[in-house]
């Protein structure tokens, strides 16, 4: 059994604690307010990321951020991704051997557009860094921390480091498979969150599931076409961390990308959206780098780009709906076509 610390302690950090304790290892679990953390070790639960939940005991909150990272070898990095490079910044500062980092956080930096795990690369020093590996899939903390059945995939360059991963968290309740392809995994579970956006909207403006399905199976055809580009394989994104992740972020009310887009569309505004969640909406951040991205691919997104219109441009949601089905008509499997026409 090891000693594994979770850095951030909301929704899905606290629910990967759960998980890693229940298979016998020792959680550290860093929260950066001493109030939360003081409530989580005081009453073994944490109310307002995971009400009615109740923690193991071999989870330890700790607000000290050295403390936390006192003789481990595993960091499973569980803040969103703003705050990413901040909690990096302090972790190189703080750490005085090697650690292998487990990321969770879904999103792509706007401007810099990078992706997760190149951050960590950016940001920690070599000698500070055995691997970085990501875990992810369609996994809402709510339902994990049920031990509801849920099943994610652990990818890194190196493999090894991805099973390594994978025997830390499998159970009976939490499956994990491997996939080498890190790209395709990232840009999957950061770009399914504008998908999952748009898909609330058209909830919200009373759209039906004809319009679901049709977000669903267009917005993965932009994320495929982009992550393809980008150096994914295009399998990946038939996968839990493409397809798999976007039916469940679309479909369920624990999103809170589904449920920002379904305030949007009934007709609040953004910054009040935001304001009354109380938690992380990725997809804001990570629309305005897959606009940034399509731009940067000379890829169509048209999806994303209608999103950017709604979240940044003041247009009104039933207006943007309405340009995306004005839009020239064209044939399903463009991409496929202009493939075949090359070859
Ligand atoms: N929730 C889920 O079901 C899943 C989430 N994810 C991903 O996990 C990542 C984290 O999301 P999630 O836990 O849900 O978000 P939450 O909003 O539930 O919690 C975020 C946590 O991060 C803390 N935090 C915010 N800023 C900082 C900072 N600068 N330094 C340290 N801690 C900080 C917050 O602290 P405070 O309490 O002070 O606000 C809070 O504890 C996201 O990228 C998300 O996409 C992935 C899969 C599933
Ligand atoms: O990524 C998730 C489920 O797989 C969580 O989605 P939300 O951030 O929209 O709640």
């Amino acid at each position: 059994m090891e000693q594994i610390t979770v850095l951030g302690a909301g929704s899905w950090g606290t629910a990967l604690a759960i998980v890693l304790a229940d298979n016998g290892h020792h959680v550290k679990l860093w929260g950066h307010r001493p109030e939360l953390i003081e409530e989580i070790n005081a009453t073994k639960k944490n109310e307002k990321y995971l009400p009615g939940v109740e923690l193991p005991s071999n989870i330890e909150g700790v607000s000290h951020f050295k403390e936390s990272l006192m003789d481990v070898n595993t960091v499973v990095l569980a803040v969103p991704t703003k705050a990413i490079r901040d909690v990096l910044k302090d972790m190189r500062q703080t750490i005085k051997k090697p650690v292998t980092i487990v990321h969770v956080s879904k999103g792509i930096e706007p401007d810099s557009l990078l992706r997760i795990s190149e951050i960590i690369e950016l940001e920690m020093p070599e000698e500070l860094l055995t691997d970085v590996v990501v875990l992810s899939g369609p996994s809402h903390a709510e339902e994990v921390s049920q031990r509801h059945i849920t099943t994610v995939t652990s990818s890194s360059k190196n493999m090894k480091a991805a099973e390594y991963i994978q025997d830390l968290f499998i159970n009976q309740n939490f499956r994990v498979y491997t996939n080498p392809d890190i790209i395709g995994v990232e840009i999957g579970g950061a770009l399914k969150n504008i998908i999952a956006l748009a898909a609330g909207i058209t909830d919200g403006l009373g759209y039906g599931d004809n319009a679901k399905a049709a977000l669903i199976t267009r917005g993965l055809a932009e994320i495929a076409r982009l992550g393809s580009i980008m150096g994914g394989n295009p399998l990946t994104f038939s996968g839990l961390t493409g397809i798999g992740d976007l039916i469940v972020t679309c479909t369920s009310v624990h999103s809170r990308n589904w449920r920002a887009g379904n305030l949007l569309g009934k007709g609040h505004n953004l910054d009040e959206v935001l304001q009354n969640m109380g938690m992380v909406v990725e997809g804001v951040r990570t629309t305005k780098a897959g606009y940034q991205l399509a731009k940067k691919y000379n890829v169509k997104m048209p999806i994303t780009e209608a999103l950017y219109d709604v979240l940044f441009n003041g247009k009104a949601p039933k207006e943007a709906v309405d340009a995306l089905m004005a839009r020239v008509k064209t044939h399903e499997m463009e991409d496929l076509v202009n493939i075949m026409e090359n070859r």
